[in-house]
């Protein structure tokens, strides 16, 4: 029995297309003989679809759709479509509106509904918002060739419960085990699981442990395609009973992949296998380039502008605009200041050349002295200071939303997570932009792909210049922050390790960075609260997994050595 996988890349909302998409997939599954085709979770709305649940008419609109599609598809072959079903009971119960469903379609109907189990409501999820628990295991009988088939549903969360791989103590409701304990052929699963750095390996290992565990083969469907932040990666697959990979779809590219069911072995057989990419710098540069070109294509964006200083991150940001949607669309705007060094200017334009993007040069020098001049009464008596320094990278942000708006540009800021965590950056300023393409990539990641890259297309000394803001004579990063290794080490432990400063103290750090450190990260969430999504690609991105306080005197602290530190981890200031 032949069983495809329509690795799709949704619109959210776009219902006409995202059916589609799904038509021409199962007209392609019909005519290679396809006795069963998956499609990603929520594939007719295309997920996140976040508060558009929360419209009547977007889910009616979502129903229609669904049943004009079950009417289209071709016979022979049994499609399921994520969807979203209304929950009748949610008002005498109290209950959640809806459920987050994959529809069984064949013979020109929906046959069965199945709902999900497990609703993820932690870092960018917000499924209990929205949606009812589904009560019951899921599972449908396929005919094929005179023989039955029983097949487990599951959609995406479903699958991530499994106290066994987690090594948690107390077991909580796990729909495999339910499925293997009915006495399924094989459990399918319908995803929209977003990319994270080294993601797969650790979707490929529990998806072999709970084959392995509860003898049964899975086909798992992801989503690919970028939605705003969250990057989708496809890396659809299929494991066999033993836990072999037997099929993989490509990476960050819509696919289709199929594979047999062999109801005498009760297995698959082994299929084609995409390959993973080289290394982590490959598979971020590969998530980057997708998540900026699908955000600027879903919002109707042709064309990017970006500021190109000479620096590392505007480099890294024009390389990855012009993968992403091809040089002659993206424009590198030079506005050199006097306090600009030589080599700015010469670096970028190096760095547009090895890269074939489009320059302008803007000098800001007799802006920055008009601004000046302006404030000059106002300000008589003051020190130079931050005040004026800004001017300049907010006259850069004002030039480049003039570009944006005069040319229908979506403007790309580059600021990167080491600097959005601290507030090294500048409101109205160079965090200006419709898209923060590296805001979840550290600093230190930033030098690492910028190595890979090599040096035909990013210059050798954008790589080995010391960072600088450039906005006043001989500035260095380093003149503010600690060391990029450190400063990215002490914040992987705060953000993604969770550990307290103490601890990051008790880890080898210096007490005095981590404390400024820490308040640092905590005190620029006004700032990081008004920047443009940036595209997430770690576990923990600033976003909407991120949910601070601006207004709070709470900031974690080391304890002094002297005091008990279990006793008194955090203090408020
Ligand atoms: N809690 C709060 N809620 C809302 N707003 C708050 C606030 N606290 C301060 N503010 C406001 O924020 C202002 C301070 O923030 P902001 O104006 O951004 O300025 P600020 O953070 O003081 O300065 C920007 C920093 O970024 C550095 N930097 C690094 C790399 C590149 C660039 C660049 O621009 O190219 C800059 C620059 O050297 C400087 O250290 C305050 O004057 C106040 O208006
Ligand atoms: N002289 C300039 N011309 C054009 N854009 C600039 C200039 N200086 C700064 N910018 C814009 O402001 C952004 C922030 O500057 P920042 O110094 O943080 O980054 P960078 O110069 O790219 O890299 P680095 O931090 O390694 O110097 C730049 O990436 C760029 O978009
Ligand atoms: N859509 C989902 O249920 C996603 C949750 C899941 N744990 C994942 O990240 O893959």
């Amino acid at each position: 029995m032949k069983i495809a996988i329509a690795q799709l890349n949704p619109t959210i909302g776009d219902l006409a297309g995202n059916a589609q998409q799904i038509l021409q997939a199962a007209q392609r599954a019909a005519s290679e003989g396809v006795r069963l085709l998956l499609t990603p979770e929520l594939s007719l709305c295309g997920y996140p679809p976040r508060d558009l649940l929360m419209n009547p008419s977007f889910v009616e609109a979502i129903t229609r759709t669904l049943l004009e599609l079950a009417e289209q598809l071709p016979s022979g072959v049994a499609v399921l479509v994520g969807t979203v079903e209304p929950n009748a009971r949610s008002l005498q119960n109290g209950g959640k509106p809806l459920f987050n469903s994959v529809a069984l379609l064949e013979q020109g109907q929906i046959l069965q509904i199945f709902h999900k189990r497990l609703l993820p409501t932690y870092d960018v999820f917000d499924e209990d918002r929205y949606f009812e628990p589904g009560k019951e295991p899921n599972q449908f009988t396929l005919e094929h060739l005179g023989q039955s088939v029983r097949i487990g549903v599951t959609i995406c969360e479903d699958l991530w419960n499994d106290e066994e791989f987690w090594g948690k103590r107390s077991y909580t409701l796990n729909p495999i085990a339910d499925l293997a304990q009915q006495g399924v052929d094989f459990t399918i699963n319908l995803s929209a699981s977003p990319y994270t750095v080294g993601k797969q390996r650790l979707r490929e290992a529990m998806l072999q442990h709970g084959a392995v565990r509860f003898d049964q083969p899975i086909v798992y469907a992801n989503q690919v395609g970028g939605n705003d932040d969250l990057i989708f990666d496809g890396n659809s697959v299929a494991v066999d009973r033993h836990g072999n990979l037997v099929c993989r779809a490509r990476v960050f590219e819509e696919d289709w992949v199929a594979i047999d069911y062999n109801p005498e072995t009760q297995d698959f057989l082994p299929s084609s296998v995409a390959p993973a990419p080289d290394c982590d710098e490959a598979e971020i540069w590969a998530a980057l380039v997708m998540g900026v070109r699908d955000y600027a294509r879903k919002c109707g964006f042709s064309k990017v502008v970006l500021g190109l200083s000479g620096g590392i991150d505007s480099a890294l940001v024009a390389a990855i605009a012009a993968a992403a949607l091809g040089a002659e669309n993206v424009l590198g705007v030079l506005m050199p200041s006097p306090y600009s060094s030589d080599h700015s200017v010469e670096d970028a334009l190096k760095l547009a050349k090895n890269i074939g993007i489009k320059t302008q040069m803007l000098a800001i020098g007799h802006l920055m002295q008009s601004y000046d001049q302006t404030l000059e009464d106002l300000f008589t008596g003051t020190e130079f200071g931050v005040a004026e320094e800004n001017l300049q990278s907010r006259i850069r942000g004002t030039l480049l939303m003039a570009i944006s708006n005069k040319f229908g540009y979506l403007l790309i800021s580059t600021g990167n997570k080491s600097e959005m965590a601290v507030g090294y950056c500048t409101l109205y300023g160079d965090m200006n932009g419709g898209l923060a393409a590296i805001a979840d990539v550290p600093k230190t990641r930033v030098y690492s792909i910028c190595k890979w890259l090599g040096s035909d297309i990013i210059p050798t000394h954008i790589v080995t210049k010391a960072p600088s803001a450039e906005l006043k004579p001989g500035q260095v990063d380093q003149d503010s922050l600690p060391a990029y290794e450190i400063l990215d080490d002490i914040l992987d432990r705060l953000i993604h390790q969770h550990q307290s400063a103490t601890e990051i103290v008790a880890a080898g750090h210096d007490q005095v960075v981590v404390d400024r450190v820490v308040k640092l990260v905590t005190i620029a969430e006004f700032k990081r609260r008004q920047a443009p999504p940036g595209l997430k690609i770690t576990d923990r991105a600033f976003g909407t997994g991120w949910r601070m306080p601006i207004a709070t005197k709470w900031i974690a602290r080391t304890a002094t050595i002297a005091n008990d530190p279990a006793k008194q981890p955090s203090q408020p200031v």
